[in-house]
């Protein structure tokens, strides 16, 4: 789990953050080793800004990756406490991820380790829509 965490703490020193200073980071890795980053990209029109972990996922999705390939990601801060996702994020990866892939939170002192269905349960998705 530490190269997992390592690369996030790595990810995060690309985030691009003038507006609220809270630098995030994030990293997928996959089953077959490869390892996926992010960091959070905000804009002057606010809402447009990305989390760190939806680039991280967008990433692996763009180089191929699909859902049964994705082992875990790791999301970290540097706050008091670990970050956990937004809402948005939280849907987004409810589709993206496996349930049971692990979901790392980190502030470089404490480790927690989740997965989507405790952050959002009785989610929407695909088959609502069918
Ligand atoms: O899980 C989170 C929570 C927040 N942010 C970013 C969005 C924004 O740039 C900044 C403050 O909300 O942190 C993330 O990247 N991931
Ligand atoms: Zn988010």
């Amino acid at each position: 789990m530490d190269k997992i965490i390592d690369k996030a703490f790595e990810a995060q020193n690309n985030a691009y953050a003038p507006y609220s200073k809270y630098k995030v980071g994030a990293c997928v890795e996959t089953y077959d080793g490869r390892f996926y980053i992010g960091a959070n990209i905000e804009n002057a029109s606010y809402g447009l800004t990305c989390c760190a972990e939806r680039n991280a996922i967008f990433a692996a999705y763009s180089d191929g990756c699909r859902k049964e390939n994705i082992k875990s990601i790791a999301i970290v801060t540097s706050g008091d406490v670990p970050a956990s996702p937004c809402g948005a994020c939280r849907q987004v990866l409810s589709e993206l991820i496996p349930k049971k892939a692990e979901i790392i939170l980190s502030n470089g002192k404490e480790v927690l380790v989740t997965d989507i269905e405790s952050l959002l349960p009785m989610s929407f998705g695909a088959d609502d829509i069918k």
